[in-house]
C-alpha cells in the first residue's frame, strides 16, 4: 500500500466508472482523502478469525470495530463505501466457514454504511452447494439487491458459482482482466475469476452486461505485453486468437 498514492494519481478517469481503492483502516482512508480523487472505498472484513488476523492484524470483531469508524468518516466526507467479507466459503487457516458468521458480518457492514457487500471466496474452495448454503443463510437476513459476488477462481468452480448466485437473485459479480488477482494472505489461491469468462458466459446465457469483450481481451493483450506476463483465461486466449487470426 506504500506506493498507492502514484497509482491513484496516475490513473486516466472516465466518466461513469468509479474507482474503488481498497482501504484497511484509518491511516488508509486518510491517504485516500488526501489524494484529492478517491471518490469510492471499499473495506473488507473476514468471516474467520484466522484469516482476518493474518489480513489486517486483528479478529473479526476487531477489525469491524475499526470498519465502522473509518466508513462513518468517509460517508462524512462523501465518499461511497463498498464492503467485501472474505472467505466466506473456506478460511485457508482454519477450514469450513459457518455461513451464519457470513450473515453477521454482511448486516454489519451495511448496517456501518457501506453500499453493498460483496461475499468473497477468497480461496475459491466454494462448490454450487456450498456457496449456494451459504447465500441461502445470508439472503435471509441481507436483501440480494445489497449483494455482489467475488468468486476466486483456484478450482474451477467460480462460474457454476457465479449461476448459482444468479438464481438466487443476485446481479453483481466482481471479475478480473485475464483473472489477474489473488491474495497475498491466502496461499496459493488464484486470481479472481476472469472477465473475459465472466463476460462471454454471461451473453451466452442472455444476460446483457454493456461490456465490449473483444475491448476487454485487447486490454489482456495489452497488459500482458506490458507487464511481459503470459496470463490469459480461456475465453480471452481463445477469442484473441480468433482475433489474430482474422488479421490474416
Ligand atoms: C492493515 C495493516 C496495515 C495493519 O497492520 P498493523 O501492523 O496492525 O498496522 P500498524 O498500524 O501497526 O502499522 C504498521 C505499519 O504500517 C503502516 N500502515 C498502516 N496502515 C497503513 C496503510 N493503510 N497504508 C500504508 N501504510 C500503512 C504504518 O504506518 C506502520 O508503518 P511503520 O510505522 O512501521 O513504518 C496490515 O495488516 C496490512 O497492511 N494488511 C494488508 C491488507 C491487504 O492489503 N490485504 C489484501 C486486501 S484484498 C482482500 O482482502 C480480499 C478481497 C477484499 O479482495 C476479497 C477476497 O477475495 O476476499
Amino acid at each position: 500500500m506504500a506506493d498507492h498514492n502514484e497509482i491513484v494519481k496516475k490513473h486516466k478517469r472516465f466518466n461513469g466508472v468509479s474507482y474503488p481503492v481498497l482501504v484497511p483502516n484509518a491511516a488508509g482512508l486518510k491517504n485516500a482523502l488526501a489524494t484529492g480523487v478517491v471518490d469510492e472505498i471499499a473495506v473488507f472484513g473476514a468471516a474467520s478469525d484466522a484469516f482476518s488476523l493474518k489480513n489486517v492484524n486483528s479478529n473479526v470483531e476487531d477489525s469491524l470495530k475499526k470498519l465502522l469508524e473509518v466508513t462513518k468518516i468517509a460517508l462524512e466526507n462523501k465518499i461511497r463505501v463498498r464492503g467485501y467479507v472474505s472467505v466466506v466459503v473456506g478460511c485457508p487457516y482454519s477450514g469450513d466457514v459457518k455461513p451464519e458468521v457470513v450473515a453477521r458480518v454482511a448486516e454489519t457492514l451495511l448496517e456501518t454504511g457501506c453500499y453493498e457487500v460483496s461475499l468473497g471466496d477468497t480461496i475459491g474452495v466454494g462448490t454450487v452447494k456450498s456457496v449456494g448454503k451459504m447465500l441461502d443463510t445470508v439472503l435471509k437476513s441481507v436483501p440480494a439487491n445489497k449483494l455482489a459476488v467475488h468468486f476466486h477462481d483456484t478450482y474451477g468452480q467460480a462460474l457454476a458459482n457465479v449461476l448459482v448466485s444468479i438464481e438466487k437473485g443476485i446481479r453483481t459479480a466482481d471479475s478480473s482482466i485475464a483473472g489477474l488477482g489473488g491474495c497475498p494472505y491466502a496461499k496459493g489461491a488464484t486470481g479472481n475469476l476472469a472477465t473475459e469468462d465472466l463476460l462471454y458466459f454471461l451473453k451466452g446465457n442472455g444476460f446483457e452486461t454493456g461490456v465490449d469483450l473483444e475491448k476487454v481481451v485487447e486490454t489482456a493483450k495489452w497488459f500482458n505485453s506490458a507487464a511481459g506476463y503470459d496470463k490469459w483465461s480461456r475465453v480471452g486466449r481463445a477469442i484473441s486468437n480468433k482475433m489474430e487470426a482474422a488479421k490474416c
